[in-house]
Parts: C-alpha cells; structure tokens; sequence
C-alpha cells in the first residue's frame, strides 16, 4: 500500500491526512502478541467496525476462547493465519477524541527486514513488543537498531504478557534494565515502557487498576496507558522543524490571455515552511527568486504551508524549472553532490548488491544513474558489529556503500530529513527496487577512499611551472555550430605560441574514445561532462591549460564540472559562445540542424533537447566578436589582464 493509498483510506474513514496524525510501526515476533495488541488498541478504542468484531467473535465463541481473538482483526492476510506470521506491511489506522493513528503492523521475522525498513521508514513511534517471560531477545536488539537506523524518534517498549508472570514487578524491572543495557547504541529521542497484557487488556487503552479482575495486579505502575502515551507523545518532527525542501514534481504551464505561459510547479513540501515572498533558489540550477503565491489543494490560496503538504508554487521569475529540481531557502540549501556515503537494506531475492554495478537511483522527485563504487562493510542488525571484508549484501542485509551519481542529488542526511536523506535503487533491466537507501554524507570523505597528496603540491607546481594566469581549464559551453571548437583550436595556437603548453579535449573527439560508451541522454551528457571535467581537472593541476569545447547544455552540468576543479583547487574559467541557434543553423556545417528539424536526430541540443544559457558566465562571447581567432585572442587578453568584465 502506498502512501497516497493511505491518504485516501484516511478520508474514507473520515480522517484529514494532515490533521495532528501518529504514524506507528510495530515490531515483534509473531509470539509476543503484536497481532493481538493492535486488535486491543484498535477495540478498546472503539475503532472496530461492528461487522469486523461480530466475524471475530463468532470465530472466537467457535474455538472456545477464554477473550476475543483480537490478534484475528489484524491479522488480515490469509497467508498470515495460516503461517502465523505478519508477511507483508499491513496499515491500520484509527482515531480518539485527542489524536489520529495509522499503525503499520510490520514482520518481525529477519526474512522480512526489508518490509520492516518500508513500513517503518516514516514512522514517528516504533512499538517494541517484549514477551515478558522471554526478555529482551536478539529480535528485540535487531527491531530496536532498525528503528534507529530508520530515525524513528521514539520508542515505547511494551513489556507483554504480564499477567503469565504474575504482574511481577522484578521481572519487568530487569527487561529494562536489559533493554537499557544496549539502548546505549540507539540513536532515538525517547524511549518509554509500559507493563500490559494485550489479552486481557491491561494497560493498553485501560489502567490496569480499572480492569475487574486486575485491579490491584500491579500497584507498582503508576506510569500511563499505551494509548495515553502514543495520544500525548511530542514527534519531534525533524522534517517539519528543518529547512524548507521542494521537490518539483510537476510543473504546471496554464497558457494566460497574453499568450505567456506563466509556470506554476507542484509537489509535496519536504521539509520546513515556505511563505509568500521567500526567496528562493533553484537547485542544482542555482537561480533565485521568491514565492509569489502558494495554493493548497483545491485551489485555496495560503499564505505559508509547511512539511508534508501538497501544494503548488508559483515564482516571480520566469525561470525553466523541470521535475526533479527542488526549490529551497537561498540561505538554508541542502547539501548538493555526486559522490554519497549510505546505509543501504537491500530488498532483491534474485540479486546481490555488489560494488561497480549501475542502478538507477531515485531520491525525492530525481531520477538518476548511479553506481555503487563501494561496498564499505555490512551491518549485524543484531549486534551493530561491521563487516569490512563483506563483497556483496544479500536479501535484507544492510550495509554502507559509496554512491556516485551522474546528476548531482541535493539532499540532507537521512537524521536531518527523512525525505531528502532517503533514496530507492532500481534495477535497469528489471525495472524491480532491489534497495532502500539512508543518505549519511558525503561520499569522498566518508567512503575511506582518501585523495594521496603527491610529492609536488598544486602550490608548488604552479610555482615551478609558472603559473602567470594560464593555469586553468577554459570551458566553451554552446550550442553545437556555435564556434566553440573553433575558438578552442584557436586558443591552444595562442597559448602554445606564447609558451603556454595547452590542450583540447573536444566533446566530439572524446566521444570516439574516452566517451565512446555515451550517447546524448541528459544522463549520458552529464557522464561526459563530468569525465571531461575530472579529466581537463587533472591536466590543469598538472600545468597545461585545458580548453574544453562542449556543449554542456544544462547548468547544474557546468556545476559538476566547475566542482571537479574545485575539488582539485584549479581554476575553472566558463566561457559561453553566445551564437544564436539561427546562425548555428545557417552555419550547420554537419547538416545536424536539418535533421533535427526533420526529426532523424532525437534529442537534438536547442531544437529537442534544452540549452540552459549560462546565467553568470567568466567570459560571454557575443556574435558581434568576429571571427574565432579574434574570439581566442581576445580570450587570452582578457585573462592575462586585471580586466574583470565578462562580456567579450
Ligand atoms: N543529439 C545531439 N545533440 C547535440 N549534439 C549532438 C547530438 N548528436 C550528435 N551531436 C554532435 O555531438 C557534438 C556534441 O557533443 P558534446 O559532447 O559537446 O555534447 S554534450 O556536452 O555532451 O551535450 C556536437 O558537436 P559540435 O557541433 O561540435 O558541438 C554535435 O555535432
Ligand atoms: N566566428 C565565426 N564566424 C563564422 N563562422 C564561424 C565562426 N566560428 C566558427 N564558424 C564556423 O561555424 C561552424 C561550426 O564551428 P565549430 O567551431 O565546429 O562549432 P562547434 O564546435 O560549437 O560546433 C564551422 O563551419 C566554423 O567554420
């Protein structure tokens, strides 16, 4: 069941999604009376539908039941009466005078981990069920690291089956004083114990002293019911509390009398608030403006709205936002990067996740390439001990790997964001989500793959080399026909002649080698140009002048490129060929144009597939240059000279 399913069975029964709601996940085995504990709070809290108990009842009176078989409305699944187990991720919602619930009753066996990472994953209170003759046991320790794992802020441990030993006082003591023992580890808000006995009843919605028969069961607990605690427990929402995220899912382009198209863009606020008139900026492009107006549902205009509510914004700025962008406070970003370290449970059963293999990865509204360039070790859910000879994780084995994504991510970490922290790998072939992943940070420092500062630093380099300006990568962005290889061609015959050793990496060229394996997908554009960048980086450091001549049509591309050399501490210098697309097509020496426009090429730069001008250029080429050699020679003036101005 998805979350939008949920959202309309809510109003099925007449609750508002957004209204104060308690998301619960509970974890137990299959005997400590999970099943029989969600039927207790789901009956002495009225939420049975009479037609529902009447069938329970009835199969209770049939098996000669001493109390109603709560544990049947629950346990909904067939396959679960007849296996006894809770198979898959069943959600049960419910309601009292002071509060909303949905209660995703998840699997306790280990073989279901995978369903307990999905149905708890954005849970606000796990429940752990503890036998009370059995005590704290390996499943206990493993559902409660989930749970943190998982960045469940609170925890109330409902020691069960009290009354099998005698509502002894000493027995529950030591379970939390067991449990308590390794809690150490957990990274949780609050964790809470209850004593109750879901059978009978006692503690669950109903003080134990007001039950007949238990009364004065347990004159040592004074503390609150179950249901008391789960009505009255603060969530310290950490979405809701951090900075504002919006993922663009889809932009809205309604055509206005005048003809524009003023866009609007839709999606699910992720995190913190927005109000009209917040600045914003738009990621990965970086462009900013502010909110001008913010509808809700139905069309009603707000003011402000905040995490988890659908909403469509509108900006003052006519700037091409796309799905999978995200809109946050210009002066609160989230993180934005390639390389990621993260917790990963891996759901598929006929594959194993293994380092250098390529997945899809899809976090927030984005859809990325991705490849996991190492597995760092697998996590024991048992005992938190790390394994860092592990090669591959299994079904339902969770580990941390490193990332490398072709299109940026921006993104928090999963404690700070359980929406922006979280991603989902798909198989390419298959199209099956093989893993669920945890952001934990970045990925090059954490991923224990450490840059080895060589015998000569960049610093001395330069000196010994010279570095009187020329050393840096000179970056062309066009459209193709613009003049870009031109240009380059001409700049490497300046510098070489004044000294300079300079060379061209030239998208054409370097896609009969180095990218050979790469075609003109978004995602394939954006593996060349960060090879390219990476590459020419390197030059650089090592003292030649790269001039790159690509087009790199999109900003958050010459983002990547711009990072790779600022991860090396080389200049980066964006140069953009300013040729408009009628003279590229006038010029159209590959007869490419035409093509396109005759629909034999797909994905054609300017005529199917976008070119994003650069905003804030180093140096902008207008066409009134003249020819590319005065372009080139023009080029060197300007950064060999104090001379700041962009325009050339
Ligand atoms: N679909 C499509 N779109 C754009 N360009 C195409 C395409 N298919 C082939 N070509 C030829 O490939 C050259 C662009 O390669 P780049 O590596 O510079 O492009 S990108 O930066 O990866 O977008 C470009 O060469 P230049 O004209 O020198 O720019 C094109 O002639
Ligand atoms: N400044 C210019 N004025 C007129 N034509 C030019 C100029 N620069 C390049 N050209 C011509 O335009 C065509 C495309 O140039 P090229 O450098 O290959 O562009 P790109 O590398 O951006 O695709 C070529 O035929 C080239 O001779």
């Amino acid at each position: 069941m998805t979350t939008t399913d949920i959202g309309t069975s809510l109003a099925q029964v007449g609750l508002d999604e957004q209204a104060d709601l308690l998301r619960i996940a509970t974890a137990g085995s299959v005997d400590d009376g999970k099943s029989t504990l969600i039927g207790r709070l789901l009956f002495d809290s009225k939420a049975i539908f009479e037609d529902q108990l009447a069938s329970v009842e009835a199969t209770s009176e049939k098996r000669g039941d001493e109390y109603t078989d709560l544990a049947l409305l629950t346990d909904g699944l067939r396959s679960e009466r007849e296996q006894g187990i809770t198979i898959d991720v069943a959600y049960r919602y419910f309601s009292t005078p002071r509060r909303k619930f949905i209660i995703a009753d998840t699997p306790g066996h280990v073989q279901y981990t995978r369903n307990m990472v999905t149905g708890a994953s954005t849970a606000d209170v796990a429940i752990i069920l503890i036998d009370a003759r059995k005590g704290v046991l390996e499943q206990t320790r493993r559902h409660s690291y989930l749970s943190s794992l998982l960045g469940i802020p609170n925890l109330v441990v409902c020691v069960n089956k009290m009354d099998l030993v005698d509502y002894d006082e000493a027995v529950f003591n030591s379970i939390r004083a067991d449990f308590d023992k390794f809690a150490d580890n957990l990274s949780v808000g609050q964790i809470d114990f209850v004593p109750i006995s879901a059978l009978k009843g006692d503690n669950v919605v109903t003080k134990v002293s007001d039950i007949p028969g238990s009364a004065d069961a347990m004159p040592w607990y004074e503390g609150p019911t179950m249901l008391d605690l789960l009505e009255t427990i603060r969530v310290a929402h950490s979405e809701a509390d951090g900075e504002f995220r919006f993922p663009v899912q889809y932009v809205i382009r309604p055509q206005r009398s005048d003809g524009l198209d003023h866009r609007s863009f839709a999606g699910t606020i992720a995190g913190g608030a927005v109000s009209e008139g917040d600045e914003i900026v738009v990621l990965p492009k970086g462009q900013r403006s502010a909110v001008t107006k913010i509808w809700a549902p139905g069309g009603r205009e707000v003011a402000t709205a905040r995490a988890g509510e659908a909403v469509t914004i509108a900006i003052a700025d006519e700037i091409d936002i796309v799905r999978g962008e995200m809109l946050a406070h210009a002066d609160a970003q989230p993180k934005r990067g390639t390389e990621l370290s993260a917790t990963v449970c891996w759901f598929a059963d006929d594959s194993e996740l293994t380092a250098g293999r390529n997945y899809l990865l899809k976090q927030t509204t984005r859809d990325t390439r991705s490849v996991v360039t190492s597995l760092d070790y697998r996590l024991d859910v048992n005992t938190l001990a790390t394994d860092s000879a592990a090669e591959t994780l299994a079904l339902n084995e969770i580990g941390r790997v490193t990332l490398r994504t072709q299109s940026p991510l921006m993104y928090d970490k999963y404690g700070t964001n359980r929406a922006t922290g979280a991603f989902i790998l798909v198989d390419e072939v298959t199209g099956d989500t093989v893993a669920a992943g945890m952001i934990e940070g970045a990925g090059e420092t954490e991923s224990g793959v450490v840059w080895h500062a060589g015998a000569v630093s960049s610093g001395d380099r330069a000196a010994l080399l010279g570095s009187d300006g020329a050393r840096r990568t000179i970056w062309l962005t066009g459209l193709s026909g613009s003049g870009k290889s031109s240009i380059a061609t001409e700049l490497e015959k300046a510098l070489l002649s004044a000294g300079h050793n300079a060379y061209v990496l030239d998208g054409d060229n370097l896609r009969h080698g180095l990218n050979s394996d790469l075609g003109f997908s978004e995602a394939d554009r954006t593996e060349n140009i960060r090879r390219t960048a990476e590459v020419a980086a390197l030059l650089t450091d090592a003292g030649v002048v790269a001039i790159c001549a690509l087009i790199s049509p999109l900003e958050s591309q010459r983002e990547l490129a711009r990072q790779a050399h600022d991860r090396l501490g080389v200049e980066f210098t964006e140069v953009f060929v300013d040729t408009p697309i009628s003279e590229c097509e006038k010029r159209d020496p590959k007869g490419m144009y035409a093509k396109a426009r005759a629909g034999e090429i797909q994905n054609f730069t300017g005529v199917s597939a976008p070119y994003e001008a650069p905003q804030n250029p180093d140096l902008h080429i207008t066409p009134e240059v003249g020819t590319a050699a005065e372009a080139a020679e023009r080029i060197i003036a300007r950064l060999f000279s104090d001379d700041t101005s962009t325009v050339i």
